[in-house]
């Protein structure tokens, strides 16, 4: 019996992960879940699987969980959520928290030798040389959730990583892939958020739509699999049915398929090395899907991939700054602040305006990540 800690259990990916945990009672058991401010997602979830801990953003929400009759421990902000990645009772800590605030508990969770599922690529992004050097020290292996990750993550499975040529990450495209920039002047947040495949929380289908949640994942496959910016690629696939590939020295592609169900990369992730059925997910069908198409990344229409890619090479903070930029900009776009196309302006502005210090530990890279955060609302103001 695996026993669970859950962050960012109301999310998009912490519900798809409740679903897996239900279905295989056997194997799963939720210990504790985090979450932060959706009380009315939190409580069916917290009254079915009655965890021993429930950590919650704000005292205010503590207050209301236990109005609401919750009678267990309830933990509260990023420290709450660090407790539970370290508690000897957790046996598996799946990040799903949206953004960098899940540093710390990944950072935790690798220390006390946890099995960890990564959802939340941000953690990677930020500050992947500290992760990946505590996961190098404590013989701790990252499980990737993320699908193209799962996807590369199996594609290696058995090779030798020195016979791999390159990684091909496809992308769908998002939400504006048939309209050209000229187009995107006046489009709204509801456009933004409706993503031709996948059901995902909002800011990663902006993310999407932007193109930076390909460039996030170009860093974050530079950090899990050890692969230099120059052999990571990026192709448009629309269907989101090859997952990625891995292109070996032989010119041998594996690729990995499967429909679009982020449950198939969870299970994955909390299975591994093993495999569990998943009836609930379609069966891939090709002669049903007939077609697939591929097209060469357009970098002029999509900004922020490059910005990515430039960030990544230049390393240290420049990637932290990246991100909370992303994470700033995207937050204001949603709240209707900002235009859609403003968010890659403050991005660039960010980026432009930063030295980047070499290895930086973590407090300097909390700090950078919160004066980026400052700098681009006072791009706004
Ligand atoms: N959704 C997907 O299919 C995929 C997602 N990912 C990655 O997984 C991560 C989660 O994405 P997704 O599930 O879509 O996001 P959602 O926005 O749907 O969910 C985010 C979760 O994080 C919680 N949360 C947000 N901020 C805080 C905070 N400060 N403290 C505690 N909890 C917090 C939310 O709580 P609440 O809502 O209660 O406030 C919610 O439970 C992201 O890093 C994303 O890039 C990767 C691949 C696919
Ligand atoms: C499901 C998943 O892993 C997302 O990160 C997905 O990749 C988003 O799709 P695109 O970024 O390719 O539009
Ligand atoms: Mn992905």
């Amino acid at each position: 019996m695996k026993r669970i800690g859950l962050l960012g259990a109301t999310g998009s990916i912490g519900v798809q992960t409740t679903d897996i945990i239900r279905k295989h009672p056997e194997q799963f058991a939720l210990f504790a879940m985090a979450f932060g401010r959706n009380v009315e997602k939190a409580l069916p979830l917290i009254n079915e699987f009655n965890p021993e801990i429930v950590v919650v953003q704000d005292p205010d929400v503590k207050e209301t969980l236990k109005r609401q009759g919750y009678q267990g421990l309830i933990y509260v902000g990023t420290e709450g959520m660090y407790e539970v990645a370290t508690h000897p009772e957790v046996d598996v800590v799946v990040n799903a928290v949206m953004g960098s605030v899940g540093l710390s508990s990944t950072l935790g969770a690798i220390e006390a030798n946890k099995q960890v599922a990564l959802a939340n690529k941000e953690t990677l992004v930020t500050a992947g040389h500290l992760v990946m050097d505590a996961a190098k020290r404590n013989n701790v292996s990252i499980l990737p959730i993320d699908s193209e990750h799962s996807a590369i993550h199996q594609c290696l499975n058995g090779e030798s990583k020195k016979d791999a040529n390159k990684i091909i990450l496809t992308a769908s495209g998002g939400s504006f892939r048939d309209k050209k920039r000229e187009e995107l002047e006046n489009v709204t947040v509801e456009d933004a958020l409706n993503h031709p495949n996948w059901s995902m929380g909002a800011k990663i289908t902006v993310d999407s739509a932007t193109m930076m949640n390909k460039g996030l994942e170009v860093i974050e496959a530079h950090w899990l699999f050890d692969m230099p910016y120059d052999q990571i690629e990026v192709i448009q696939h629309r269907e989101s049915v090859i997952h990625s590939m891995v292109e070996y020295v032989d010119k041998n592609v594996i690729a990995q398929l499967g429909t679009p169900d982020m449950r198939v990369p969870i299970q994955y992730a909390l299975t591994y090395p093993n495999r569990l059925e998943l009836n609930q997910t379609k069966t891939l069908n090709l002669v049903d899907i007939g077609t697939l198409h591929f097209e060469e990344m357009d970098f002029a229409r999509f900004p922020c991939l490059r910005l990515a890619y430039e960030a990544g090479r230049v390393g240290g903070t420049m990637t932290t700054v990246l991100n909370a930029a992303n994470e700033q900009a995207v937050a204001l776009f949603l709240n209707g602040e900002i235009s859609f196309l403003t968010i890659e302006t403050l991005i660039e502005r960010a980026l432009e305006a930063h030295d980047a210090i070499e290895h930086p530990n973590l407090e300097t890279i909390q700090r950078v990540d919160e004066e980026t955060r400052e700098l681009v609302k006072s791009y706004v103001k």
